[in-house]
């Protein structure tokens, strides 16, 4: 039935993102790509992970706007980028930064992700 389409095109893209989420223990989900941030917050995040030296994936959500539209309802985060460690939301870009600068962040990276 046609009205179901658009449901099930809803539920699809969230098994995507949780699959995602699932199958990369780091992932952030950013605008641009780590070589070409396109958005501010991105670059502090994408700096921040830069640092701390360990393989990540990401998602441009720039290049997969239903992803954009979806993500934020599972996440209950409004906004770019989100970074995801081990299946759980860490947040934004000033949280990334105050993760970092607590010393947080880079144990949780390293334990989640080998060095390349
Ligand atoms: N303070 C936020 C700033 C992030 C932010 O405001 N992002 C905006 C502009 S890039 C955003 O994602 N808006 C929703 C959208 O563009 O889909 C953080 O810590 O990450």
């Amino acid at each position: 039935m046609s009205e179901q389409t658009p449901n099930t095109a809803a539920n699809d893209i969230e098994q995507l993102i949780r699959n995602q989420i699932k199958d990369n223990k780091v992932i952030l989900y950013m605008k641009g790509s780590p070589q070409f941030p396109q958005c501010g917050f991105s670059a502090k995040a994408i700096e921040v992970l830069t640092q701390i030296g360990r393989p990540f994936a990401f998602v441009n959500i720039l290049e997969n706007p239903e992803i954009r539209a979806t993500l934020p309802q599972i996440a209950n985060w409004p906004t770019f980028p989100q970074l995801w460690i081990d299946g759980e939301l860490m947040g934004g870009s000033d949280i990334i930064l105050q993760m970092y600068q607590s010393g947080e962040l880079k144990p949780l990276v390293e334990a989640n992700s080998p060095a390349a």
